[in-house]
């Protein structure tokens, strides 16, 4: 049996996953921001994310409902710290998602609506593959990625850790995006970009 989920966030992002998880059946106790606020499901507020420690991790799943808009963001570092104390992220996967059976999934995974995952491609923990976006055939896309609306990917791409590929960006074959990059929205990426760069534009280059 599925077990109760704790909702990180209270923003856009969680909402987009709030609303899955509740058309997919799941049960969720509530969930925790710095401060009260109201829910637009009318979740119960359960308090700061301390209170995930009143919850044993073998009783309670998880789910990051902070987004990322660059690298190294708060979503990382939480993910990080609640592991280390037991806890389990769920994924999260829209019923309206196209994932080949080949497709190797990390924890905590965030497929969105409309995403689709092709052959043998490798997703690492903690990613959001958001609302749209494509990733061809054996791509290999790191842990604490966030692959924005629409963005075109590719086969045989590499994208390193903490990258962040802007909405609507293309990556044409077999290019190697590094750790900790930032991709600007709608670029053009036509060649391979280093760690810790950002870039975008049409052809994509770096600023
Ligand atoms: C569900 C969701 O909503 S998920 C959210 C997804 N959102 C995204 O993916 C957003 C990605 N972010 C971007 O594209 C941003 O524009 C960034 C990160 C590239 C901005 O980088 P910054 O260095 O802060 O750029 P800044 O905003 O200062 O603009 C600097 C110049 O670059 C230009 N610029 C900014 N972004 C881009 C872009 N994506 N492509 C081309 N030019 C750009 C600006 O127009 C500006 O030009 P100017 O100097 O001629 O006026």
């Amino acid at each position: 049996m599925n077990k109760p989920l704790i909702v990180i966030g209270n923003g856009g992002h969680a909402a987009v996953l709030t609303e899955t998880l509740i058309a997919q059946g799941e049960m969720i106790l509530g969930f925790t921001t710095p401060t009260e606020e109201a829910n637009r499901f009318g979740l119960n507020y359960l308090g700061t994310d301390q209170v995930i420690h009143n919850y044993s991790p073998k009783a309670i799943e998880l789910v990051l409902g902070i987004g990322m808009l660059k690298p190294a963001s708060f979503r990382e570092v939480l993910f990080k710290e609640l592991k280390v104390k037991g806890y389990r992220f769920k994924s999260v996967i829209h019923s309206a998602t196209n994932i080949a059976p080949s497709v190797i999934l990390g924890e905590g995974v965030q497929l969105m609506a409309g995403a689709i995952i092709q052959t043998a491609t490798v997703i690492a923990d903690n990613t959001i593959i958001n609302t749209g976006a494509i990733i061809d055939h054996d791509g290999i896309i790191g842990a604490h990625v966030h692959i924005a609306p629409g963005t075109k990917i590719s086969g045989d791409v590499r994208i390193g850790n903490s990258t962040h590929i802007g909405t609507g960006t293309t990556i044409i074959q077999g290019i190697h995006i590094g750790d900790s990059c930032l991709i600007g929205a709608g670029s053009v990426v036509v060649k391979n970009i280093n760690n810790n760069t950002k870039a975008y534009g049409v052809p994509a280059k770096e600023v």
